[in-house]
């Protein structure tokens, strides 16, 4: 079954609500429309009513089944600030929240926290930092992981070409306990995509074969993410030719179980991870879906801005089916 075949079963029918704060940018509110008529979410489409409207009928669409709120006339807006500010004691005074949380990717956040929402689809025309920062400081990671990372799944022409690349999108220059946690957590969102996971944490080198404090982290991290699930198949330091290509495995790595047979692929910062990925997006010819942020208490997923309607209507189906894992 083609895979979002699948995904879409398991959330159809289930009215997951997942937060919209982009709804006039077409992309966005195109693919919100699909999903509502597909009946796969039911989406929260935050910002003025009539401007989303307009929006819409450059293209036809209809917005009359769809839940539109707009922060500046929320009902519950003293609520929502109080419980912000209580959040964010002592980093945050009630006048400052007033105004932060006008800003629809914090008021589509706050719907979360207030167990108004299942989860948060963002970053057609926001950086990633403006979409994320609030699930950092608001949602928070799950207990045992200290940092959220941002895995793609890379999907090829065949069904079964399907891989994880992470970190390609959060953390700057992870250490190697960051990086062991990502390994982790990339591992667990492959098996959302029934990906049977084998880690491989890459580097410039296989096995000792070059020296370098870069390196190092890599053989560091390796270690931690052995230690902390025993269970998965995690090997590193590896090159990506020693990890996918069985013959460069056989010749580089012949004792490793994930050498030459990765499916999980953790590069060791975000520059080799993002540039990573438009590489095999972009001359590769694979569908990049994400980022999809790991380790979070709850579904916050950052589109790239290059995205189309079709990303982000695959980005709400893995929301969704994040959330209803969670349940
Ligand atoms: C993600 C990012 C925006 C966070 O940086 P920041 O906004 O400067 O965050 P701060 O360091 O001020 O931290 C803000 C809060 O988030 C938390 N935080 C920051 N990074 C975190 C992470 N990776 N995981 C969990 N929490 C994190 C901090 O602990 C802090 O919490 P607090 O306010 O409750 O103390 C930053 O790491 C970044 O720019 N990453 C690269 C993003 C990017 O451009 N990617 C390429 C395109 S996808
Ligand atoms: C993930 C990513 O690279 O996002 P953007 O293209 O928006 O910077």
């Amino acid at each position: 079954m083609e895979l979002f075949e699948g995904l879409k079963q398991n959330i159809v029918s289930k009215n997951t609500k997942i937060v919209f704060p982009e709804p006039t940018d077409i992309r966005v509110l195109g693919a919100a429309v699909r999903l509502k008529s597909d009946n796969l979410v039911e989406p929260i489409l935050i910002g003025d009513e009539e401007k989303i409207r307009e929006v819409a009928s450059t293209r036809g669409l209809s917005i009359d089944n769809l839940t539109v709120i707009n922060p500046e006339t929320y009902a519950d807006f003293d609520k929502m600030i109080a419980s912000f500010v209580e959040r964010r004691k002592g980093k945050a005074t009630e006048d400052q929240a007033r105004t932060i949380l006008k800003d629809g990717n914090y008021f589509g956040t706050m719907l979360i926290y207030m167990g108004l929402a299942d989860g948060l689809v963002s970053g057609a025309i926001h950086s990633t930092g403006d979409t994320i920062r609030p699930a950092l400081q608001i949602i928070k990671t799950k207990p045992g992981v200290s940092r959220t990372s941002g895995a793609f799944l890379m999907v090829g022409n065949r069904d079964s070409e399907k891989y994880i690349f992470s970190d390609c999108a959060i953390n700057i220059n992870p250490d190697a306990q960051a990086l062991a946690e990502i390994a982790v957590e990339s591992a667990k969102t492959a098996k959302i995509f029934g990906i049977e996971p084998k880690v491989s944490l890459l580097s410039f080198s296989t096995k000792g074969s070059a020296k370098s404090d870069e390196v190092a982290k890599v053989i560091e991290a390796t270690q931690i993410a052995q230690k902390l699930a025993p269970e998965l198949a995690i090997d590193g330091e590896l090159q990506f030719d020693a990890s996918y290509v069985p013959s460069v495995a056989a010749q580089k790595a012949p004792d490793s179980e994930v050498a030459g047979r990765a499916n999980v692929f953790v590069f060791p910062e975000i520059q080799s991870g993002n540039i990573g990925y438009k590489i095999a997006q972009r001359l590769g010819g694979f569908q990049a879906i994400g980022p999809i942020l790991q380790g979070l208490n709850k579904p916050i997923s950052d589109l790239s801005r290059g995205c189309d309607e079709e990303d982000v209507y695959k980005l709400s189906i893995i929301t969704a089916s994040q959330a209803l894992q969670e349940k």
